[in-house]
This record gives C-alpha cells, structure tokens and sequence, in this order.
C-alpha cells in the first residue's frame, strides 16, 4: 500500500457538529499525523468546525494523510452539514470536499494507473510464465490450472476495474452513489489487493517451485546430456576400434584371397600334370594289362601243373608214410632202451654197478665183489640213457614211434624192470602238473594232439582212452567212476581198431588236459587198489590204451592206430626168495605175464609163425600191438645200486633176450641159449598147430552132421560129436573155446545194456576164475610137461575137460557166435593162439560211431562163428589188421606145413578147402 493511501472508513465524524474540537484537533496534530486528527475529529472533537478543518486541510498537505482519513473527514463533513444546515454545504466544506475528492480521484487514477501496471506487469509476467508454461506443461500441470484461475482473476479483476471506472465517472454526478460505489470500490480494491497479495505469494511460489523444478529438470537433462555425450563417445570408440578390426579383417582376406589365388593357380597346374600322368597311366594300365593277360595263361598253364601236382599230393603222403614206415622197419621194430636210474637220496653212489655207458647202446655192468670175466657183463641195447637223461631226451628218440599211430599203426611202449627202478617215472614222471617232468605218456599224447593239429587240414582225427589194471591175472578198468572191481574179459582175436578190453570204458579225449585229468582217475583207482592189497600199484600191469581214428578228408580213407603205454610190474624174482601166500602168487602172476611178453616179443622178433599171445592177460591185452607192423618199445629200468646187482643182470639178459635176436649184434654170442628156446618155441607152434587141425576137424564134422541130419536135435548130435571125440582123443579138443561164447551184435557199444553187461560181468569173472587156475595150472603143467610130453597130447589133456559141456552147447548152435573173449578159453589154456584175423571186423569201434566201414575190412569179413584161417586179402591200413592178416597167413602156412611135416594123426584129414 503507497503511504497516504486512502483507507474508506464506514463511520465518517461530522465535520459540522465537532468543528470547534475538529479544527483544534487538526492544528493540533496538522504536520504530524492526519490519521490521529481523522480519529479525533471522529471521537472526541466531532465539533471541529469545517473551516478550521479546511485551513487545516491547507496547511497542512493532504497528501499525507491516508485515504481513509480523508474520506472519514469527507464523511464527516457532510453528516455534519446534513445534520446542521439541512442540507446546504458550506463553501469552505464544498472546496474542501472537492479537494478531498480530487484527491481521492488522484489517488484512484493513481491506483488505477498502478494497477493497470500491476496488470501489465503480471500479463508481461503472465505471458512469460505462459511460454515457459507451455515449455514446461508436461512437467507442471497443475501450473496451467492455477495461472487460468489467475487469468481468470485477471478479467475479473478487469471487469472489476472497468466497474470502479464507470463509478468514478457515476461519482462525478452523483457524490453519494459515487461515495458508496467507492466504498464499494475500495472494499473491492482491498479485496482484490488481498487477493493479489495472495497471488503474488502463490505466484512466487509457483514461480520458485517452477524455477526449482526447472533447475531440476534442467540438471537432469545436463546429466542425460553428460551420459549421452559418454554413450556417444563410447559409441565412437567402439565405431573405431570396429573399423580397425574390419580394416584389418578386410586385410588378412585381401592376403588369403592372395593365397587362394595362388593355390588355385597351382592346382590348375597340378591338374594339368595330372591330367598328363593320367594319360600315361593308362597308357601303362594298357601295357601291363597285356602283360598280365600273358603272365595270367602262363600262371594258368603252371596251376595246371600245381592241380595236378596236388592231386598226387595224397598219393605222396601215403608213400610218405609207406617210406617212414619202411625206415622204422628197418631200424627194427622192436627197439630197446635202457634208461638207468640216478641214485636216490641215501644211496651210495660208491656202490654203482654201472659202469661203461656206451654212444651206441654199449652198457657195461660189473659187480665189484666179484673179480674177473665174471663180475663184468657188457649188454648193447638201440639206445642207453644214463642217470643224467631228461624226461625230454628219453622222449625225443619216442617220438618217431608215437607218430606212426597217426598213421594207423599199432606201437606199444612198455617199461620193464625190477621195483623202484624208474619205470613210473620213465612212462608217467614224478609229478603230472610239472611238464619238465611228463613221462612218456603225457608227452606222447600231448604229441600225438599236436601232430592231430598240424595235419587238420588234411586228416581228422579221433582219439579214445582206456586204461585198464592186470592183477593177478585179472582185468580191471581204471577209468571207471563206480569204483567197481569188475573183471574184464579180453578178446581173443586181434581186432583191427586194437580194441582188446571191450569192457573197459573208452574215454573220448580232446586235449592233453583230458588225458592228464583221466591219467589222474586212473592212478587214483589204481591207489585205491594199492591201500587195498598191499604195494598192487609194484604188483599190477597198467596198461594205459590210447586208440586214434584218422579220416583222410581228401580220400576218406580210415587210418586206426592204437597206442599201448604200459607201466609193468615188478620184475625181480621173488619165486626164488621165500615169499608165500599171496606174494608168492603174485609174483607167479607177474613172472608168467613177464615170460609171455618175453615168449611174444620173441616170437616176434624171430618172425615166428606163431606167436604166443594167449599165454597171458598182459600179451592179449597188448595182441594188437606186438607183432605184424605194430611197433614195440620197450624200456629196460635199471637201479644202479649194487644190492640190486643179480636182479640188473637178469633185466638187462630179459632185454638182451627181445632185442637181441632183432639186432643181431649179440646174438652170436647167446646162440646157444638162442637155440634152446627156439626148440621151446617150436613145440609150442605144434601143439597150437594141431589143436587148430582138429577144431576144422571138428567143425567140418559138425557142419557134415548138420548136412547129412538135418532134423536131429541139438542133443543128439552134441552125443554124436561126444562119441565121435571119445573114440578119437584127438578130436576131443573141438569146442574147447566155444562153452562161453556169447552173441554179440555187431556194432554195439562199449557199454551193453545193464543185462548185457551183468552177463558179461558173470561171463567176465567166470572165465577169470576159470583163467586164474587154468593159467596158473597151465604154467606150471607148462613148464613140467612140455619136457615129458608130446607137445599134441599137452593140448589134448588140457582140452578133454571140458569136451562134453563144450560139444553141447556147440550142439545147441552157440557156434554161431560172432564174438569170443579170450579168458573163455582159457581153460583151454595151451602156448599158442592164432593170430586170426577172422574176427577182426565183428566189434566196431564204438568211440567213431559215425564211421562207414572202410570197404577193405568189410571184405574181411568171416563167417560168424567160424575160426578157419583165411587166406591172406586184401585189407586196409590197419595195423591190426595187417597184424591179423599177417599172422593169419603165417599160421595158416606154418599149419600146412606142420600137418605135412609132423605127419599128425589130423593133418591128413585137412579140409579141402583149406588146402
Ligand atoms: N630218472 C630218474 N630221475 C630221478 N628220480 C628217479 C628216476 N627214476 C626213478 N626215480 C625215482 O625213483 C623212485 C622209484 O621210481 P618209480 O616209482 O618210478 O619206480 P618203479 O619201477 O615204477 O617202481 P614200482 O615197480 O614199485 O612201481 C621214485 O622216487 C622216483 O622218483
């Protein structure tokens, strides 16, 4: 508010009533405060006269005094003249009321012009707040509502002013209206002053609000500024450093492309050569192709050559080992080694009755307790191996000999000598799981699967086991699991797979593993054996029997060979100590089974007609492979202890007896004792020979019986026979070896059927009772007669016993049987046996079933039943058969020549068919 202001008043003094009061009041306080006079003159000085209030008024100047004085005076004033002069105005008070108004209106223009400044000012200001307004309107909107109100306010105020305006002119005419239009007016004007004030304040408020937001708004967008202007310098970074990295992309492209360029350049160059050289290829293709076609028809005319060559391959293999065979053949079949043992832990080795080892086969034994010619001996053997000689040496100069069984021969190996001289551990060795120590057997086997295996592509082979135990005469299988003693029955006959214990379980083995886990079977059984009957293991033979069937898979022809490992008993001579009981027969046992292989071997070795096989357990069980082209090995075992002297002396002359005939070398010098035995051998043959005549005989009369009776009985012609055999002793021999033929059919297994088997078993153990006192008795009878007695008359008396039984059964048409065991006959006992070939094909060998039956041997089929000797035929590769064969015709011939030469009483009733 401007100082002097007018401030309306609504209770104005009279001027007229207080003059007297007022115009003191007024000179009183003129020139200090107009304000205080206006309340005087309204209070307590209303009787202030006009005049003096007007002199006041002009000395003292009334632009000091407010507004609202000056109209509270005015007021005054004309209450007072109303009051007192009824409505007339002085002339003083009219001036003074004329110079009140004036300076009201002065003061209203001057308002007004303020005002309208004001106004100009705030739309000046108004305007500018608009265009930041609108600058700023989506930051403050709600500035835009309160500046419309103030618009508003504005024109209001405006309309307002327009209104007081047209007062002021209204006020010209009329001083009452005009006095109460500006009261209104002012109370408007305060009003609107307020109001303004109010707005100011909110203006500048707004305006600091607006200002600070602004600096705000203003910072932040500095700030967005400052980090735009960061990402943009970022941005350029990065535009740059990708623009590096391009250039030099761009650049290592430009290098590559350079690269490729070059490269391809080369490849066209490379190409081009290639294209060259390919063109001389084929041009070179052409050329060798020309070249190949030619070396191809000379190729063609050379495998001509090669299939024509290998055609004859087989035919060359068979002259092989036609030629290996000759070559052994003539290094002797039958060969002996001597092998001496070393000294056993607590032996003296001082004490050695060995004394010269020859490179030859030379063995120089001496005995130091004796002096001269008597206490040295000198023996020559194939081969002798000292106390030094490893399994393996021993078994090198074996292995020729096992090999031929491949090639379907029959070899037998045996050891001889007295206990405790190395026999076990020649064949066996001391310890199976120890292959430095395998004896014969292991390493022959393991041989013979190795062999196997190389010839795969031309042969298959087969390869069965047996083992069997010859106790006191008797068979005894070891491979059986049951644990049982049975007594095994032997063939007669030599059978062409070497098969003589049909009884005894054939093992098929693939592997030196298996024979080695059956081996061990064996022993064990054999051990059993031992516990049992004290030291049996030194008592018995073990014969461990290893059959191979070969098929030639180009021809399909069938080679059979068997193979014979025996571990022999004891040999020392325990006759002549003082055993009883049972040693004493045992050693009886073992001395005649060692005399008959002795007796066989040789026989053979002379090329004897006869030999003797039947004489033994042990000789028939190893029938196949003795004799004929079988190949025998014998093991002499010597103990170097001086003790046992006597007993290597008479080993080394049983040794010197097989081999020395065979060699020849020593043979000068035993001629002698040579012939002696000879002569024992010769009548051994006639009796043999003359117990056959009269069997044809007798079979010839039986079949003549048949012929001329047919429909008498079986009874009646056994009577006929009898009688017939009564009245001619010769004849009584007939039938000896039919009473316990048994019919077997011809392809049947091994293991018969629980019946069959247990009649063979009553069959088996019958025939060894009947062995075990016929042989016994036979040897001693043997021994006594055979120097008393004409050979013929032995035979006739051993035979007789039995004829009766005999002639009956043969009545009852038993003679028919297809198969004979040796022990049958063995009551029968004589030295001799045919070596017949006649049986030879009746058992197949059931370990091959699927064999066809090579032709050859089917030819050799007999007459079931009958034992007439055969002329010699055709037969296979067999070894036993050509053994059976061979001997067959051996007999046959020595027969013919026996019947003429010895004029018996049945040679001249030979058969003619036999003739
Ligand atoms: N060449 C050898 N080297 C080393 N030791 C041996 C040799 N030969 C035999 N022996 C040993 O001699 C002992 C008797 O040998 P072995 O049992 O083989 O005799 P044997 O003739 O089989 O006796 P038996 O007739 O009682 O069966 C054994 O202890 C054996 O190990």
């Amino acid at each position: 508010m401007q100082p002097g202001s007018i401030t309306p008043s609504p209770e104005s003094p009279d001027p007229h009533s207080q003059e007297p009061e007022l115009s003191t009041a007024l000179l009183y306080h003129v020139g200090q405060k107009f304000d205080e006079v206006c309340q005087l003159k309204q209070g307590k000085n209303s009787n202030l006269s006009s005049a003096k209030i007007l002199e006041m008024m002009k000395t003292n100047n009334l632009d000091n005094a407010s507004t609202h004085s000056l109209l509270n005076v005015l007021n005054g004033i004309l209450d007072e003249s109303i009051q007192r002069r009824n409505g007339e105005v002085p002339q003083n008070i009219a001036h003074l009321l004329k110079m009140i108004v004036q300076e009201i209106d002065e003061r209203i223009s001057t308002q007004v012009e303020h005002i309208k400044n004001q106004n100009n000012h705030i739309k000046a200001s108004e305007e500018r707040y608009q265009a930041r307004t609108r600058l700023l309107e989506t930051l403050a909107t709600g500035a835009s509502e309160e500046t419309q109100i103030v618009m508003n306010q504005l024109q209001h105020i405006k309309v307002e002013k327009a209104k007081m305006q047209d007062r002021e002119k209204l006020g010209e005419q009329d001083i009452v209206r005009l006095m109460k239009e500006k009261e209104n007016s002012d109370l408007a004007v305060l009003a609107l002053k307020e109001e303004l004030d109010r707005m100011k304040i909110n203006h500048a408020e707004n305006c600091l609000h607006l200002a600070t937001r602004a600096n705000n708004v203003t910072l932040e967008f500095e700030e967005r500024l400052k980090e735009t202007e960061n990402l943009l310098t970022e941005s350029r970074n990065k535009a740059r450093e990708l623009e590096a990295i391009s250039e030099s992309k761009v650049h290592s492209w430009k290098k590559k492309e350079h690269k490729y360029h070059k490269f391809i350049g080369f490849q066209f160059q490379a190409l081009r050569e290639l294209r060259l050289a390919s063109g001389s290829i084929k041009k070179e293709i052409i050329n060798t192709q020309r070249n190949w076609q030619g070396e191809i028809k000379i190729l063609g005319k050379k495998l001509k050559g090669l299939t024509d060559a290998a055609e004859n391959y087989h035919m060359v293999l068979a002259e092989n080992r036609k030629l290996y065979n000759e070559v052994q053949d003539l290094k002797g079949n039958i060969r002996v080694y001597c092998r001496i043992r070393p000294f056993l832990p607590g032996q003296s080795e001082q004490q050695t009755t060995i004394e010269y080892i020859g490179e030859n086969g030379e063995l120089l034994v001496a005995n130091p307790s004796k002096q001269g010619k008597d206490g040295r001996r000198m023996f020559k053997f194939n081969k002798v191996f000292g106390p030094a000689a490893s399994q393996e040496e021993v078994f090198l100069d074996t292995q020729p000999l096992i090999r031929s069984v491949l090639d379907g021969y029959n070899v037998c190996i045996f050891a001889y000598g007295q206990t405790g001289s190395g026999k076990t551990y020649t064949m066996s060795g001391p310890n199976a799981s120890s292959e430095e120590d395998w004896g014969v057997n292991y390493r022959a086997l393991n041989d013979l699967f190795l062999m196997s295996r190389n010839r795969r592509n031309t042969f298959m082979y087969e390869v069965g086991v047996q083992m069997v135990e010859i106790y006191n005469e008797q068979v005894r299988d070891l491979l059986t699991n049951d644990g049982s003693q049975k007594r095994l029955g032997i063939w007669t006959t030599s059978q062409p797979n070497g098969l003589a214990v049909p009884d005894a379980s054939m093992h098929a083995v693939k592997s030196t593993a298996d024979v080695l886990e059956l081996m061990q079977i064996g022993q064990m059984n054999r051990a059993v054996g031992a516990t049992a009957l004290n030291e049996r293991s030194s008592r018995s033979h073990s014969v461990l029997t290893v059959h191979v069937r070969g098929v030639d898979l180009e021809t399909g022809v069938t080679l059979r060979g068997s193979l014979h490992l025996v571990d022999l008993a004891g040999s020392e001579r325990v006759d002549r100590s003082e055993a009883t009981g049972d040693r004493l027969k045992e050693a009886q046992h073992i001395n005649k089974s060692l005399s008959a292989l002795g007796d066989v071997i040789f026989a053979l070795a002379q090329k004897s007609p006869h030999v003797p096989y039947r004489n033994s357990k042990l000789t028939q069980v190893l029938q196949s492979s003795l004799g004929g082209q079988a190949k025998t090995l014998m093991f002499v075992q010597l103990n170097p202890d001086l003790a046992s002297y006597s007993e290597t002396v008479s080993t080394l002359k049983f040794a010197e007896r097989v081999s020395g005939v065979e060699l020849g070398a020593a043979r000068s010098n035993k001629e002698g004792k040579d012939v002696r035995e000879l002569m024992e051998q010769v009548a051994s043959l006639r009796d043999t020979i003359t117990k056959k005549d009269e069997e044809i005989e007798r079979l010839l009369m039986l079949k003549d019986l048949r012929t001329q009776h047919p429909n008498l009985s079986n009874e009646k012609r056994g009577r006929s026979l009898a009688k017939h055999a009564s009245s001619s002793p010769s004849r009584a021999i007939l039938g000896v070896h039919s009473h316990h033929s048994r019919k077997m059919s011809s392809g049947r297994s091994f293991r018969s059927t629980d019946k069959a088997a247990s009649d063979q078993d009553n069959c088996s153990e019958y025939s060894d009772q009947q062995s075990e006192t016929g042989s016994q008795q036979s040897l001693d009878d043997f021994r006594q007669q055979k120097e008393f007695l004409p050979p013929s008359k032995l035979a006739i008396r051993d035979s007789s016993q039995n004829f009766l039984e005999d002639a009956e059964l043969l009545a009852f048409g038993n003679g028919d049987s297809e198969e004979r065991l040796s022990d049958i006959s063995d009551s029968g006992l004589s030295m001799g046996t045919e070596t017949d070939g006649s049986m030879c094909s009746i058992v197949e060998f059931t370990l091959f079933p699927e064999a066809v039956k090579p032709a050859e041997t089917t030819e050799q089929m007999p007459v079931p039943g009958s034992r007439i000797p055969r002329p010699l035929q055709k037969h296979t590769q067999t070894g036993s058969t050509h053994l059976a064969s061979k001997s067959s015709s051996k007999a046959s011939t020595s027969s013919r020549k026996s019947s003429s030469g010895q004029g018996t009483g049945s040679s001249t009733k030979q058969p003619k068919r036999w003739q």
